[in-house]
């Protein structure tokens, strides 16, 4: 698996006028499991330690590296090693049909658009979407558009997947869906979540508090920390 580093990676943002607030306070974690949660209340910090890891929030101070690329020195690096996957689908679906969406993502990999259709037809397929192909994306329910997201991400090949709050907007049905395919991915997967049924399939969780770490480890025992936090 990949080793992902922060090492004193902090986030403060300014509020204008009033100073600055500490989103995310100076933390120290080396992830190396294959599937990490990331659990907390609303507000806590959680999407912006997994946007740490792709860049898409820069650390104020501190690092952050990815198997050794730092995210900000070798920013279009890390991103091509770590996909991103937000909780509206809404958020990276932007071409009007489906194949045409994943074509999208595979343009700076694929040059000949003949083979950026027949390899955007096999993620489709492979993510149980073959039928829907030529479909408008606003067609799709929403757990289809979550899946189509995600074989977006796929498709690009990452070696980390980070996906925040991927299963917030579906219902039961479509959450065990994304969730078990999330889960079963060969990639590391950091994976933010109000799920506690999901996190405790994963083989580290990580709790975020009031923008700091508060409990890191075995599921079992970080979810009973955070469950006692938040009934407290
Ligand atoms: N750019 C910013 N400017 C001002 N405040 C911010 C900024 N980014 C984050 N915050 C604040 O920092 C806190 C943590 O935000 P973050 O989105 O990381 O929380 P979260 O744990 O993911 O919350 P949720 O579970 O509600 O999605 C929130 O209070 C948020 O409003």
């Amino acid at each position: 698996m990949p080793t992902i580093r922060l090492d004193a990676a902090s986030v403060r943002v300014p509020l204008p006028g009033r100073g600055e607030r500490e989103v995310l306070a100076p933390t120290t974690l080396t992830l190396t499991e294959r599937r990490i949660a990331v659990v907390g209340a609303n507000g806590s910090g959680k999407s912006t330690l997994a946007r740490l890891l792709n860049g898409l929030v820069r650390p104020t101070s501190g690092r952050v590296t990815v198997d050794g690329r730092d995210v900000v020195r070798d920013g279009a690096a890390v991103r091509r090693m770590v996909g991103f996957c937000f909780t509206d689908p809404a958020a990276q679906l932007v071409m009007p049909t489906c194949v045409e969406d994943v074509e999208l993502s595979l343009r700076r990999r694929v040059r000949s658009a003949g083979a950026r259709r027949e390899q955007a037809l096999a993620v489709l397929a492979d993510n149980g979407l073959l039928g829907h192909a030529h479909d408008s994306v606003h067609s799709l329910s929403g757990g289809q558009r979550q899946l189509l997201a995600l074989a977006g991400v796929l498709a690009l090949e990452p070696i980390v997947v980070v996906a925040d709050e991927p299963t917030t907007l579906l219902d039961r049905a479509n959450t065990r869906r994304v969730g078990d395919i999330l889960l079963g991915l060969e990639q590391q997967l950091v994976l933010v979540t109000h799920d506690l049924g999901l996190a405790a399939r994963c083989d580290r969780v990580v709790v975020v508090d009031a923008a700091h770490v508060v409990a890191d480890g075995p599921p079992g025992e970080a979810i009973a920390r955070y469950t006692a936090m938040a009934d407290a």
